[in-house]
């Protein structure tokens, strides 16, 4: 596996551009020999989904569409988080210009993962909740750690998770799950997960997810990539349209709905949750 930084290196072997990326809130690493890319989040303490971290993951994705990786296992430095969601901060007491650049960018950030040419892996090797648990369902295969948790808890915090969060989730458990889940604003244990169809595997450790993510990547080696890539946009097809159609309308609801003061009392209580149970 190289770690190398991609504006300083573009070469060609086994027929494959490899690249990788260094970057302060991303790493990448891409491996040689299969030209399999693992893009590992590094925003301690939670990964939490700031504007700084969806813009490097957004022109990541932007970057291994160029240079034809041949998969994608997402995961997390951070054993024990795979991504804590939106950064709440984001959206508490927001300056409205940026809250705007944040959601537009979150946006780019789904289509690019939800639209991507190539095979994609979550290795959730932490807990997911709410944008942690979009970035999952965007991949085409989950593999988890036991002991963890996964699922859109919105509700929960008195938001209210968008389409095309809904969409991601009914397109893998189906419409009756979805709506049972997102009301409730539940969160699955691995187990559960894995019952409803919302992950693929369970795995012990990272090595073994890592096995796990490569052996579903091997699957299309002799599959040719224009005929896989086709199909994979012909089946999203209609939820990614369906979201670029209203994208405008979306952010709109966003810094409507998220600036309410109803909404911001309820972003306020449940930060204050968070930050006690830490202080505990
Ligand atoms: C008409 C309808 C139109 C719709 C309009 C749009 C509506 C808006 C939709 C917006 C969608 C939002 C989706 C989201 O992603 S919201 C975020 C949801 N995330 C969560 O609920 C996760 C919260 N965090 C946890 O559960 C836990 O932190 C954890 C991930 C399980 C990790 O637990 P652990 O014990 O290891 O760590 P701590 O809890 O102690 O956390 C460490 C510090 O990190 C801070 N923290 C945690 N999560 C977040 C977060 N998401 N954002 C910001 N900060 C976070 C936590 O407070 C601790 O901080 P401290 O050290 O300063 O105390």
């Amino acid at each position: 596996m190289a770690l190398r930084n991609l504006s300083k290196l573009k070469i060609h072997k086994f027929g494959i551009r490899q690249f990788s990326k260094e970057a302060n809130l991303v790493s990448v690493a891409v491996n040689d020999k299969t030209g399999v890319a693992t893009l590992n989040l590094q925003r301690p303490p939670v990964n939490s989904l700031n504007l700084e971290i969806l813009s490097e993951i957004s022109s990541t994705l932007t970057d291994l569409e160029k240079n034809k990786t041949r998969g994608l296992i997402l995961t997390s430095k951070n054993e024990g988080i795979f991504s804590a969601g939106l950064d709440i901060m984001e959206m508490y007491k927001p300056d409205v210009e940026r809250m705007k650049k944040f959601w537009t960018t979150l946006q780019d950030t789904w289509i690019k993962l939800y639209s991507c040419s190539f095979p994609s892996v979550a290795l959730i090797n932490g807990h997911a909740p709410a944008g942690g648990c979009l970035l999952a369902l965007s991949c085409e295969y989950r593999v988890m750690f036991k002991n963890c948790t996964i699922g859109l808890n919105e509700t929960q915090l008195g938001i209210v998770a968008p389409q095309w969060f809904i969409s991601s989730m009914r397109n893998v458990i189906g419409q009756r799950q979805t709506e049972s889940a997102l009301t409730q604003g539940r969160m699955f244990k691995t187990e559960e997960a894995l019952s409803i169809g919302m992950i693929d595997e369970v795995v012990e450790n990272n090595e073994e997810g890592v096995a796990r993510a490569a052996a579903f990547l091997k699957r299309f080696e002799r599959i040719p990539p224009m005929a896989r890539a086709m199909t994979k946009k012909y089946i999203r097809k209609e939820t990614i349209e369906n979201m670029v159609k209203n994208r405008e309308e979306d952010l709109k609801n966003f810094v409507t709905y998220g600036t309410q003061p109803a909404v911001q009392e309820y972003l306020g209580a449940y930060l204050q949750s968070l930050k006690k149970k830490s202080k505990a």
